[in-house]
């Protein structure tokens, strides 16, 4: 068997394959991306900037406290020197694995079931009866910058820069854009964004992404439905030339556009294996690519490019790689998602719009965290929760936070949605802790009356 990346591509060898002689293929950091450039480093910047917010905002509680400094530097070096271990660790202990293999090179198909393994000078050639396909997906750039000639940071640079830049512009208002102008913000950097669309984090239901744009609107200064048409300047005083003629001058530019995946550096063609037109390969509900024996997960397939997606799907590719005769389908229903910024964002199932869009009969309600007992300990006066079901059954279609710890908060719903309890049910059978934030969630659910 033979895996191509080492981020959830990792998760499917466990000691069930021990009878099979396995080889992994990782042709950068061991961990991939949630490890290494990712979700975890992200959040533990994110984590930081959130503590540095709340000594800011002390005083609206009546607690005398300034915020001297965040030292970026030691913050860095705190974070990645815990990662690094782990990257560490993770490649020696399939290294000393008695049945793995590990190939720190590039892999392309030469055939169906044959990569040729780029190993520095040399190159090798392995065949496989299983391949998994784990390969994810890099940062795009848009021509206007990668024609450019001048350096830019992307996720997976910045993170690990040296000081924080005095003005950062930033092209793209979604997920990588936000999480990062909030630790850098937070870290004393001035910031830009410059957004193609009229909103930031635009996918998101369209009563959050209104709010969070007005929340943000003072804190950054946001150039919305802008394009970019050419950077010019030198390192470290750059020009951003947008599409009406203005100029943004920053020191350092982060490109947060969206992501590419890897499938164009495999040769897939010569595999047989095909690809969307964004780039991902096309599986079926198995994860199944057209080559019998070759699996795909994560980025490099999935419509929900999603750490907890990506792990999912890993597990139903070891259990299919186990047991052929016995296939496991990935459930993509109830995904959810969170960005974690200032305040938190956490999604799950259908927005507003798209429930309008498809012709619903759907009851949406909204409560504020300032309705709640919790939220006046907090003083809130922006958190909210929107929930969405159908009108006659009260099956819950999704919801939408906005607020401090909304990534927790909507887990309930998830659970709710997956094993299909309805909002009624969910609203009055189960105890909800008084006065914790979940009864910003319950408050919901009862008002809606479904
Ligand atoms: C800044 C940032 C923050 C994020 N935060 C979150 C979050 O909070 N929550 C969340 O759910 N998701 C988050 N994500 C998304 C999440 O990181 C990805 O969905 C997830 O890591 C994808 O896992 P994967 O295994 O598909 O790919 P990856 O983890 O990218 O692994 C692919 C591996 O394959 C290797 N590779 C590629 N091509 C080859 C080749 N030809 N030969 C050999 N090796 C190859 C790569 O080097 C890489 O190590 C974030 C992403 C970014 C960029
Ligand atoms: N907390 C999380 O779960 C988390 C965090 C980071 C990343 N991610 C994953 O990584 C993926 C990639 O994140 P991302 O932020 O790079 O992509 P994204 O798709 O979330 O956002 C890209 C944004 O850039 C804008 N854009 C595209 N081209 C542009 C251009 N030329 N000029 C100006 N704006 C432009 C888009 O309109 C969009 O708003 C996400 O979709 C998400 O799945 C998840």
């Amino acid at each position: 068997m033979i895996v191509i990346g080492t981020g959830s591509g990792n998760m499917v060898v466990d000691d069930s394959f021990a009878g099979l002689d396995v080889a992994i293929v990782e042709e950068d950091l061991f961990g991939g991306t949630c490890l290494n450039v990712g979700c975890i480093p992200s959040k533990m910047l994110a984590y930081a900037a959130e503590v540095a917010d709340s000594v800011r905002g002390a005083g609206r509680y009546d607690v005398d406290a300034e915020l001297r400094g965040v030292r970026w530097t030691e913050l860095r070096d705190r974070v990645f020197r815990r990662l690094d271990a782990e990257e560490a660790e993770g490649r020696a202990g399939r290294e000393q694995s008695d049945f793995v293999t590990v190939y720190s090179g590039h892999a392309r198909f030469v055939g169906p079931k044959k990569l040729q393994i780029e190993l520095g000078e040399e190159s090798i050639a392995v065949e496989g009866d299983q391949i998994v396909i784990a390969a994810g997906g890099r940062p795009s750039v848009p021509p206007p910058v990668a024609e450019a000639g001048l350096p830019y940071e992307t996720s997976d640079t910045i993170m690990r820069i040296d000081s924080p830049p005095r003005r950062l512009a930033v092209l793209g208002g979604g997920y990588v854009a936000i999480e990062l102008a909030h630790v850098l913000a937070a870290a004393g950097s001035e910031i830009v964004i410059v957004e193609q669309a009229d909103q930031l984090l635009g996918p998101q239901d369209e009563a959050i992404c209104q709010a969070f744009t007005e929340l943000v609107s003072d804190r950054y200064e946001l150039h919305l439905g802008r394009e970019l048409t050419g950077l010019e300047g030198e390192p470290g005083a750059l020009r951003l030339i947008l599409d009406d003629g203005s100029v943004i001058e920053a020191d350092t530019l982060l490109v947060a556009v969206g992501r590419t995946p890897n499938s164009d550096n495999l040769d897939l063609e010569k595999a047989g294996i095909s690809t969307y037109d964004d780039g991902r390969i096309v599986v079926d509900e198995y994860q199944r690519t057209e080559v019998d024996g070759v699996y795909a997960l994560g980025d490099i397939c999935t419509p929900y490019p999603l750490k907890h997606v990506a792990n999912r799907e890993a597990e139903v590719v070891a259990h299919n790689l186990r047991n052929p005769d016995d296939l496991r389908a990935t459930d993509h229903n109830a995904v959810p998602a969170a960005v974690f910024t200032s305040p938190q964002i956490a999604s799950v199932g259908a927005t507003e719009q798209d429930c309008r869009d498809a012709g619903r009969d759907y009851v949406a309600t909204s409560t504020q965290y300032a309705e709640v007992a919790y939220g006046w300990a907090m003083e809130d006066s922006t958190g909210s929760c929107k929930v969405l079901a159908d009108r006659d059954t009260g099956r819950l279609l999704g919801a939408h936070i906005l607020g401090p710890q909304a990534a927790t908060l909507i887990q309930p719903l998830v659970v709710a949605m997956t094993l299909d309890i309805d909002a009624r049910t969910l609203a009055e059978q189960p105890y909800w802790i008084h006065p914790a934030l979940t009864e910003v969630v319950s408050n919901a659910l009862r008002d809606l009356n479904a």
